[in-house]
């Protein structure tokens, strides 16, 4: 298999001995889509600027297209980054701001120019072209620094938060476009995020990052129907954590936990210390339905936005979980808090992991 970029075990440990990343890992095919998401300071953009060549790496070895570019400079790697701030030069025009990457890697004069009409006309900027890049709006500022990227030709984009200075409206329609975008060059981007909608909605396989470590490398569905880690569980949709003690395997692929709310089987080896059961797992029956796990509980509190009835329900022990459910139903309609109610859980929908 050929893969545009591989990591095999990157590790960056900054001169003052800050451990930003550590044992990376990671295979992009070409034309993938691949965010890293993590919360502020867990080594998103440190791996991106390793990727790109701006960061030395301490350990391992970044391979694109099966060659090695550990040591090879940033202009003369396959990449291209684009900065949050869009990093581009006010006091150039537009056509000199995109002209520059080519100008860096000495591309000759016509082709240069050539080049850069194309990619103007492409991002609807040849009105602009002679402006300024200070005298534009956010939402034109994005699209020249997508142009700049683009115009080098590169295999991989690097994105780093590209849309984290637009307001939620125009942030949504450039999303839109990078996906179109994306699909039609078929380049290969990594994005850096820590807007979880954004990684989610974007992307073929989210990295998700913490404290320098790689999580879970999953597409976005599998991260919520499979969280890996306790921090993936807690970091992504709305799941309840029980923990217990492990009884071993049950049917072919599950695993049973004994807990303070009841035996909880899910999908696992039997060797896990804690089930995760997604809020929306969660059904409301009737007490006495055979062959399910059971949990009694109290409502606590009811909210319904839309079509979806968020539940808090107090179990025995007193923990409290969270429970999705269609607001439309009338049994959901007529609860209110006080109220005894009784969870069922499918075990196909619970993970057990490692605590
Ligand atoms: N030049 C540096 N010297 C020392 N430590 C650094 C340096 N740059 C970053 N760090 C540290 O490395 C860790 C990872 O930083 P990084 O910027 O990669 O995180 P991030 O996930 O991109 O965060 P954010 O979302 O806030 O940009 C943090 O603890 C940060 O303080």
């Amino acid at each position: 298999m050929l893969y545009d970029l591989e990591l095999i075990s990157v590790g960056k440990t900054y001169p003052d001995g800050t451990v930003a990343v550590s044992d990376f890992d990671l295979r992009v095919e070409k034309g993938e889509f691949v965010a890293f998401l993590g919360p502020s300071g867990c080594g998103k953009s440190t791996t991106l600027r390793m990727i790109a060549g701006f960061e030395e790496i301490t350990n391992g070895e970044i391979l694109m297209m099966s060659h090695n570019v550990t040591h090879v400079p940033p202009e003369k790697r396959p990449t291209s980054m684009i900065f949050q701030n869009y990093a581009l030069f006010p006091h150039m025009t537009v056509r000199e701001n995109v002209a520059f990457g080519l100008d860096v890697k000495g591309t000759p004069r016509a082709e240069r120019d050539r080049k850069v009409e194309r990619i103007l006309d492409m991002f609807d900027l040849t009105a602009f072209a002679d402006r300024k890049a200070d005298r534009l709006s956010g939402g034109q500022r994005q699209r020249i620094a997508l142009a700049r990227g683009l115009v080098v030709e590169p295999e991989i984009l690097l994105l780093d938060e590209p849309l984290g200075a637009l307001d939620a409206n125009l942030r949504r329609i450039i999303q839109n476009e990078l996906k179109l975008l994306q699909r039609e060059l078929g380049i290969t981007f990594i994005f850096v995020t820590h807007a979880q909608s954004e990684a989610l909605g974007l992307s073929d396989r989210v990295v998700v990052m913490s404290n320098g470590v790689v999580e879970q490398i999953s597409p976005p569905r599998e991260l919520y129907r499979r969280p890996a880690t306790p921090f993936v569980a807690g970091f992504i949709g709305s799941n309840t954590l029980i923990e217990g003690a492990p009884l071993g395997a049950a049917a072919a692929g599950f695993g049973r936990l004994d807990t303070p709310v009841g035996v909880i089987e899910g999908v696992g080896r039997g060797d896990e210390r804690l089930a995760v059961i997604p809020a929306e797992a969660f059904r409301l029956v009737p007490q006495g339905t055979p062959g399910e796990l059971h949990l009694p509980g109290t409502v606590v509190g009811r909210h319904l936005v839309g079509a979806v009835g968020h539940l808090t329900v107090r179990l025995a022990d007193g923990s409290d979980v969270a429970v999705e459910t269609s607001s439309h139903r009338p049994e959901v309609r007529a609860l209110a808090p006080g109220m005894p109610v009784t969870l069922g859980v499918d075990p196909a929908s619970v993970t057990l992991v490692h605590a």
